[in-house]
């Protein structure tokens, strides 16, 4: 029997209570944090000694060194030969249709940069540039992510990125035939075996094997999310992809038996994800908890479920479908199903969540494999202000200023009047050598 923590939005402390379902144990956050700040500062240091350390001491391998972590290309394509034809079929097709969505969302997003003539005839634009080198982090400590390999690697590819580095751990040695399947079906173009915040740090920082990149993306768990806050700065980062969050928000319309899988399909991921139900029924909400109940001991990764629910999951009772919609944009979870009659009502009160998906048919888990767009997603509140990873993250802009020499004269003098202001004798004299 898991007990599930129960809210009701007409509490008088209903947002203290919520607040504390979504915090993290705070001791628990700074522990992890200082043995990421710790890991890095060793790998910054001795480089692939310290990385070599880690590898064998958290993944229990007995690598002599980092240069035997890494995998050749005619292993990722042996690995790809050999799947099972209806596997291969499978994988491919997620692929496609992953490509897909990031072509269409390349070309819709303004990829090719602008430039605008003036009447003088200066010349003003952006230039949209992919980035030379990024490094993909693919989780692989708890369970294989070959679909987390083409959620990261397709949209650098579409972006035009020329080197993808990808890292994936390989607890006691076992590689996943589908990771590495994925990753030549993705074009990666060099692999590590290696993980947690020293294969991070090895991104960030460059190692005699491993080269430094210029950007890290990818999810994964919650020393790896520390570990990429505190290298952001030296690299890029794309966001915070923590511990996987579902979050359902349910009219009492949809068969309670799907969304106890629903819930259950976050909280296998990690004894700290977090599945949470939203509804203005209780008899419904009772509902999903017995399902719940009937359906935990067939699930083979029942004991991760069962931690993540007791510790981490909620079912909150609120007064209508407007409240839970309210409360979605306050959780603004990762994931936000919203299974009801008629969802594009509710969605068009949402604003803050990773990804949408709405109606009965919409599970999160075809989003987590093969729908198209990216399952990597902003986790722990920060849909507030991240989205998620896509073409655009592997490109950066720079801004064009051409300047005719008629523009010069009037640019000029603002300038250097502006440059006065504040006293910058030089940037005024820049602009005034080029007045006629
Ligand atoms: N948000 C997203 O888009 C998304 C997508 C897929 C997966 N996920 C999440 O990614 C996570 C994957 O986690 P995982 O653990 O399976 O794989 P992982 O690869 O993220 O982490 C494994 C590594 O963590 C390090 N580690 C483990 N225990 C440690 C310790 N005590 N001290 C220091 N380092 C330690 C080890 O180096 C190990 O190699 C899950 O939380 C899952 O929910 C998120
Ligand atoms: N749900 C994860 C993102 O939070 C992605 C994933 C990969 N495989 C299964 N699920
Ligand atoms: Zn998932």
């Amino acid at each position: 029997m898991i007990q599930i923590r129960k809210l009701d939005s007409t509490a008088e402390n209903f947002k203290a209570q919520l607040a504390a379902v979504l915090a993290f144990e705070a001791s628990e956050d700074e522990a992890i944090d200082r043995a990421a700040a710790q890991i890095l500062a060793d790998v910054k240091i001795r480089g692939d000694a310290a990385v070599l350390d880690y590898t064998n001491r958290f993944d229990k391998l007995d690598a002599q060194s980092v240069a035997g972590l890494e995998i050749a290309q005619d292993e990722l394509r042996a690995a790809l030969d050999s799947l099972a034809p209806a596997r291969r079929a499978a994988l491919q097709t997620a692929a496609d249709r992953v490509r897909a969505y990031h072509e269409r969302q390349k070309k819709e997003c303004g990829s090719d940069g602008f430039t605008y003539a003036e009447a003088d005839g200066t010349v003003l634009g952006q230039k949209v540039t992919p980035l030379d080198r990024v490094g993909i982090y693919v989780p692989g400590g708890k369970a294989a992510y070959p679909s987390s390999v083409l959620m990261n690697a397709i949209p650098a590819k579409v972006a035009g990125v020329q080197e993808v580095v990808m890292v994936v751990p390989t607890p006691a040695g076992v590689k996943n035939e589908l990771v590495l399947a994925a990753a030549a079906i993705a074009g990666v173009d060099r692999v590590f075996t290696i993980g947690g915040a020293q294969a991070v740090g090895a991104l960030a920082f460059g190692t005699a094997t491993i080269p430094q990149v210029d950007k890290i993306v990818g999810p994964g768990n919650a020393y790896v999310a520390a570990a990429k806050r505190r290298v952001f700065g030296i690299v890029g980062i794309d966001m915070i992809a923590g511990p996987s969050e579902i979050l359902v928000i349910c009219d009492g319309t949809t068969d309670p038996d799907w969304v106890a899988m629903d819930l259950f399909s976050q909280a296998e991921h990690d004894e700290l994800a977090q599945s949470i139900l939203v509804c203005p029924d209780a008899g419904y909400i009772a509902r999903v908890e017995a399902s719940i109940n009937k359906q935990l001991d067939a699930m083979p990764r029942k004991e991760v479920i069962r931690t993540s629910l007791t510790n981490r999951g909620a079912m909150v009772k609120v007064r209508d479908m407007d409240e839970a919609c309210e409360i979605a944009n306050l959780i603004a979870a990762e994931h936000l199903e919203i299974s009801a009659e008629n969802p594009q009502q509710w969605a068009d009160k949402v604003r803050h969540a990773g990804a949408m998906f709405l109606g009965h048919f919409s599970s999160e888990s075809l989003g987590d494999y093969c729908a198209g767009p990216n399952h990597v997603l902003p986790t722990s509140r920060t849909a507030r202000f991240s989205s998620p990873l896509g073409v655009y993250d592997f490109q950066k802009r720079s801004s064009i200023i051409h300047v005719s020499q008629a523009g010069a004269q009037t640019l000029g003098k603002v300038a250097a009047e502006l440059a006065y202001g504040e006293g910058l004798q030089a940037h005024a004299g820049s602009a005034e050598y080029r007045l006629k």
